[in-house]
């Protein structure tokens, strides 16, 4: 057992601090936001994470506004949001590195331009990027596909890898370590462009692109994950570590061609999926950017809203306050009240299973225009909507 130190509160952060208390550690977790720590000491988890408040229950995790000073390792968990310019603003990191005292493991769990650690050379760095999916936090955080690790002192990297329990490691240095962060996301984000662009082709040609992706995902070399089409990528990571990793290419005059089209791509889905919504009164069924968590950071629901003309209102099942300017209502049945469209934007499970009939006929004109294939195509049709789908030719 060994006493570690989490600084910042957040997804990632707040779910380090749980799990390593459920393996058996002493944790501390601090954040600069006192108002977070107040409620976090009286059990009042903001997240929708399933799993993390019933950890946090369980196990004592000590919330603290004052850093930690006195634990064996201290884990960086801190923002690293887009700079100006694409880049990654280190603010936060910074602040907290020049706090770590010397006989602590300083580990950096936030994602961090490549060299990053390099640069902290006046000390002992780990570099132990997380690969945590919002949603699924905890389940991924105990049961990681992998767990990496770098640094220039093997022992060191071998201490912090040992932290997590038996799961698999890959132990490197700490430039690589950083590259493995943005080159997953990155490679992710390239998926996801091929498969929207490729659902547009199918929209010209003729072809479905649920069959076209079942095709693809039986070969094991494609891989069966993250071939759904939608109304692009979003969150809070994947379009700032695009950006930041294309930040780095151009200043090694390295021209990462497929990164920058899938950024390309991914603006110009936004803009095509708002060309397919037609109307005055507009519906927006979901806005996080995606199902199972309440983070609205860079969802596409939202970019894809910001460009509509008329009136928009939505329904979420994780979002109960207005947002940007659009009206957020209690039931997809009070949305649908007088409008001339409804357009699916996140796929939450239960936009499955609406009452069809029922949101038609509270309609001025049934349109459902759904950007994550998830309502039944006969039902929503027998019902009188006209269906616009993404990737399906004949309903578009
Ligand atoms: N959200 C995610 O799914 C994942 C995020 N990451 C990376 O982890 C890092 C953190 O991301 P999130 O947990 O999403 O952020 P977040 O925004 O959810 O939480 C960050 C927390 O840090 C606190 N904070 C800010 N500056 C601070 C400082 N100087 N000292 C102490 N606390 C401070 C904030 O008050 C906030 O509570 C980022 O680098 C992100 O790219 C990596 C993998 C997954
Ligand atoms: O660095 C991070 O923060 C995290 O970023 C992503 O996780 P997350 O942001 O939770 O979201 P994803 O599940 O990756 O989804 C990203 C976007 O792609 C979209 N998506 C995903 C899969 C798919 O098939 N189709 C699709 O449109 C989602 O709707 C969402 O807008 C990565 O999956 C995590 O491994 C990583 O740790």
């Amino acid at each position: 057992m060994h006493r570690i130190g989490v600084v910042g509160a957040g997804y990632v952060g707040l779910t380090t601090a749980a799990c390593f208390a459920h393996l058996g550690h002493d944790v501390v977790c601090a954040d600069v936001d006192e108002s977070k720590i107040e409620r976090l000491r009286r059990n009042e988890v903001d997240l929708v994470e399933p799993g993390l408040a019933e950890l946090l229950e369980r196990h004592d995790v000590e919330f603290t506004a004052v850093f930690p000073s006195d634990v064996d390792f201290l884990f960086v968990c801190v923002p690293t949001p887009s700079g100006d310019h694409g880049e990654a603003d280190l603010t936060a990191v910074h602040d907290v590195v020049a706090q770590v005292p010397e006989n602590t493991v300083l580990v950096l769990k936030s994602t961090v331009p490549v060299g990053t650690a390099r640069g902290i050379a006046h000390r002992l760095t780990v570099s132990n990027p997380e690969f945590l999916r919002e949603g699924h936090a905890v389940e991924d955080f105990l049961r990681p596909q992998r767990v990496v690790v770098g640094s220039t002192d093997e022992n060191a990297a071998r201490s912090v890898a040992g932290l997590y329990g038996d799961v698999p490691v890959v132990l490197t240095d700490n430039t690589t370590a950083e590259l493995i962060k943005y080159a997953c996301n990155s490679f992710l984000a390239v998926k996801l462009s091929f498969v929207n662009t490729l659902a547009e082709l199918c929209e010209h040609v003729g072809a479905d692109i649920d069959g076209v992706t079942e095709g693809m995902r039986l070969d094991e070399r494609i891989g069966a994950a993250f071939l759904r089409p939608g109304p692009g990528w979003g969150g809070s990571c994947l379009p700032k570590d695009t950006r930041a990793l294309l930040t780095t290419a151009r200043d090694q005059d390295v021209d990462f061609a497929t990164l920058r089209a899938a950024v390309d791509t991914n603006d110009h889905q936004v803009r095509r999926i708002a060309d397919k919504i037609e109307g005055n009164r507009i519906g927006l069924l979901g806005l996080t950017f995606k199902a199972g968590t309440n983070d609205l950071r860079d969802s596409p629901a939202l970019a894809i809203a910001r460009l509509l003309d008329g009136d928009v209102s939505a329904y979420d099942p994780a979002i109960t306050h207005d947002v940007d300017g659009i009206t957020v209502v209690s039931t997809p049945e009070e949305l649908a009240d007088g409008r001339d469209v409804l357009v699916v934007l996140t796929e939450w499970p239960e936009f499955a299973e609406l009452d069809w009939p029922a949101l038609a006929d509270r309609m001025t004109t049934p349109v459902l225009v759904d950007t994550r294939g998830v309502v039944p195509v006969d039902k929503v049709r027998e019902a009188g909507f006209r269906l616009v789908s993404v990737g399906h030719a004949g309903i578009v």
